[in-house]
């Protein structure tokens, strides 16, 4: 495995005790995949970076990049940020403003002949586009432009493992989305094995292999990116990713494996479902994800529009079932009802999650 964190943890000096900023982060990352790390402010994403590169000291575990050990809590291990070839692409690109495009990123070839220099100062412009804008000074680039050459920077030296923090945040939404598919490309291409880390799950799914999802410190699920989606291992990530509420079911064993009873009806044929006896009297909450239920008028189903939002393509209704259930649902946007209106549903969930139900 390439690079591989075993049970990581980080306190800053002065913060509780009792709340470690990253605590029992175990995973690991092949080589040339791109993993992502996503959760909400204050999560942990920044400062398990920061580990990895060497700027924060673990309190627990330690870090490997193939087999070598970077940093060990046990034995007080801490390579030194620079021992570690590893890159960083940071949110506020951090050029430098007095030198030309082409001199930041000559910037961390000292070590390279004039000659050799240029030559991989050309080769990463290239890459990403830039190759005209050598001359230019950081100023006279837009800011997607920028951060095109803060990545072709962090990759010059030929990191090892390439670390990006929120690199696309201050970027308006349409760059973004083109930036993320970009950047997954140019990451294959040169075979760079790299962590990002990011907020938006749009761009979390544009751009990683794998994706982990963060919450208080911890890691909750590392896992292939569709996983994650239809498989969220833990309660936390099924309301994070995505649009869905929770609604109460009830899980009975049919002649041809479990049922799920729902407000919107029975859920049969659903494979990896739990058997009933997974919680008691099969008594559990269903995860009902937006996308599982289509607006369908002839559906015997009805459900009152609470409130609607416009997202393009489509509508982001939110309804109110007569049981008092609340669901989501994403409608064409040339379906326009109105707020109040009954619309029918209907529930077509592939992949069936269920809970354990809160204690009360
Ligand atoms: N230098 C520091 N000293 C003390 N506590 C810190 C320091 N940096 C971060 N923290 C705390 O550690 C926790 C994790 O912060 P971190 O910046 O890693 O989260 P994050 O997920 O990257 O957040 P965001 O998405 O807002 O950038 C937070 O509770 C934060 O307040």
């Amino acid at each position: 495995m390439f690079l591989a964190l075993d049970q990581v943890g980080v306190r800053y000096p002065g913060a509780t005790p009792q709340k470690p900023a990253v605590e029992g982060v175990t995973l690991t990352l092949p080589k040339g995949q791109i993993g992502v790390l996503i959760g909400p402010s204050g999560c942990g994403k920044t400062t398990l970076l920061r580990a990895i590169a060497g700027l924060e000291r673990l309190h627990d575990g330690r870090i490997s990049i193939t087999g070598a050990v970077l940093a060990d809590a046990g034995t007080g291990l801490h390579t030194p940020p620079e021992a570690r070839q590893i890159g960083m692409v940071f949110q506020d690109y951090a050029l430098f403003p007095h030198l030309s495009v082409a001199d930041n990123i000559g910037f961390g070839l000292n070590h390279l002949k004039p000659a050799q220099r240029a030559q991989r100062t050309r080769e990463v412009l290239d890459l990403v586009g830039l190759a005209h804008a050598a001359k230019r000074a950081p100023h006279q680039l837009s800011g997607g432009q920028q951060q095109r050459v803060a990545l072709a920077r962090a990759l010059a030296p030929s990191p090892r493992l390439l670390l990006l923090d929120e690199p696309f945040s201050s970027l308006d939404v349409d760059l973004r989305e083109h930036l993320s598919q970009e950047l997954r490309g140019i990451l294959h291409e040169t075979g760079t094995t790299a962590l990002f880390v990011t907020h938006d799950q749009a761009e979390a799914f544009a751009v990683g292999d794998v994706v982990g999802v963060m919450h208080q410190g911890r890691l909750e699920q590392w896992d292939e990116a569709y996983t994650v989606y239809h498989r969220p291992a833990t309660r936390f990530v099924a309301d994070f990713i995505g649009h869905g509420v929770f609604a109460p079911a009830r899980i009975t064993m049919g002649p041809d494996g479990p049922i799920v009873h729902t407000p919107l009806g029975e859920l049969s044929d659903v494979g990896e479902c739990p058997l009933p006896d997974a919680y008691p009297g099969g008594e559990c909450e269903v995860l009902l994800r937006a996308d599982d239920i289509t607006h369908d008028d002839d559906a015997p189903i009805k459900a009152r529009i609470e409130r609607k939002a416009f997202r393009g393509a489509s509508f982001l209704y939110t309804l109110r079932l007569a049981s008092g259930e609340q669901v989501l649902v994403h409608v064409p946007s040339h379906h326009d009802h109105q707020v109040g209106e009954w619309i029918g549903i209907r529930a077509s969930v592939d992949h069936v999650v269920t809970f354990a139900r809160p204690a009360t």
